[in-house]
């Protein structure tokens, strides 16, 4: 089983480094092709992994193929490959945000299995959180191969498609506003004389620890925050501070506002 990759941006190289530390596939059995070969041919060549020449090859030399370019190109580069997936033989897996199972259809025919998912950054690390939904074309051994490739990296979770909005609010863009309130954390340790290093290493276990207690716990983490909060102590005069500064509205306006953008971008 061999897996290919087309774009190799930010996104694609989270989930091969993720895919290489779970040892799910063999670098040579990786094959990449983006946009620019002055930054995927390096890559392939320090990852040991097969650099193709074009986007159709990566098609043509691959069981599972991972659409990873941005929205706005993901409609040309699907015109693009659409001859050699028409057999139906490759699975076409996209992690595109905004782009429907019925669009790609639409743009590479009635045959071809396709994975519609949404994946986190933390697939990089074993630790992601992927939505998926699959067309009628995807199943048996493909569907399993297909969800075997997230299900290696992480977390996956079926997932309705008028649902993959709150989804890449949630869980897609959701690292880049804990990495803000970890930072912010860190930056309030410093005022008080942490370094940096210091401040951002305390604020992160602390974080993840956090995470790891509502995981297992069958409470809400509402109901957690008055386990920290001791009677006349700290933790709710900063909860009360937090709170007068509008800290959960900031939080609910900034996934309506990611919600919004990726409607916004969605077909
Ligand atoms: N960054 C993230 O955390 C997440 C991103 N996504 C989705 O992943 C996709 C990629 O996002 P990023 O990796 O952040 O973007 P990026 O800009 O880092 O990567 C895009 C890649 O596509 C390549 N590319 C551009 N035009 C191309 C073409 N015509 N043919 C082949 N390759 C081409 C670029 O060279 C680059 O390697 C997007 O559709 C995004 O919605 C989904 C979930 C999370
Ligand atoms: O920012 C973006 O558009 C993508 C979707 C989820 C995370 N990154």
């Amino acid at each position: 089983m061999n897996i290919g990759f087309i774009g190799v941006g930010g996104m694609a190289q989270a989930i091969i480094g993720g895919l290489l530390q779970a040892k799910a596939f063999l670098p040579e059995d990786i094959i990449v092709h983006s946009h620019r070969q002055e930054s995927y041919e390096p890559y392939a060549t320090q990852h040991h992994l097969m650099a193709a020449p074009t986007n159709a090859a990566v098609v043509t030399e691959s069981d599972l193929v991972v659409l990873a370019v941005t929205p706005n190109v993901a409609p040309a580069v699907l015109t693009e490959i659409k001859d050699q997936l028409a057999d139906g033989q490759t699975t076409l897996i996209s992690i595109v945000a905004g782009l429907s199972l019925d669009a790609m259809a639409q743009l590479v025919g009635p045959n071809v299995p396709i994975l519609r998912t949404l994946p986190n950054v933390n697939v990089e690390i074993g630790a992601g959180m992927t939505a998926v939904a699959a067309n009628a074309q995807l199943t048996g051994g493909k569907l399993t191969s297909a969800l075997g490739v997230f299900g290696a990296i992480g977390t996956t979770t079926e997932l309705a498609e008028d649902q993959f909005g709150v989804f890449s609010a949630l869980a897609g863009s959701s690292p880049a506003y804990v990495d803000l309130f970890i930072d912010s954390l860190s930056r309030a340790g410093v005022k008080y004389g942490l370094t940096k290093q210091q401040a951002t290493q305390i604020a992160a276990q602390a974080t993840l620890g956090s995470a790891k207690m509502i995981l297992k716990s069958d409470k809400i983490p509402f109901a957690l925050i008055d386990q920290v909060a001791s009677p006349g102590g700290s933790t709710v005069a900063g909860l009360l501070a937090m709170e007068e500064a509008g800290l959960m509205t900031a939080v609910v306006k900034g996934i309506d506002a990611t919600v919004a953008k990726d409607n916004a971008n969605s077909h």
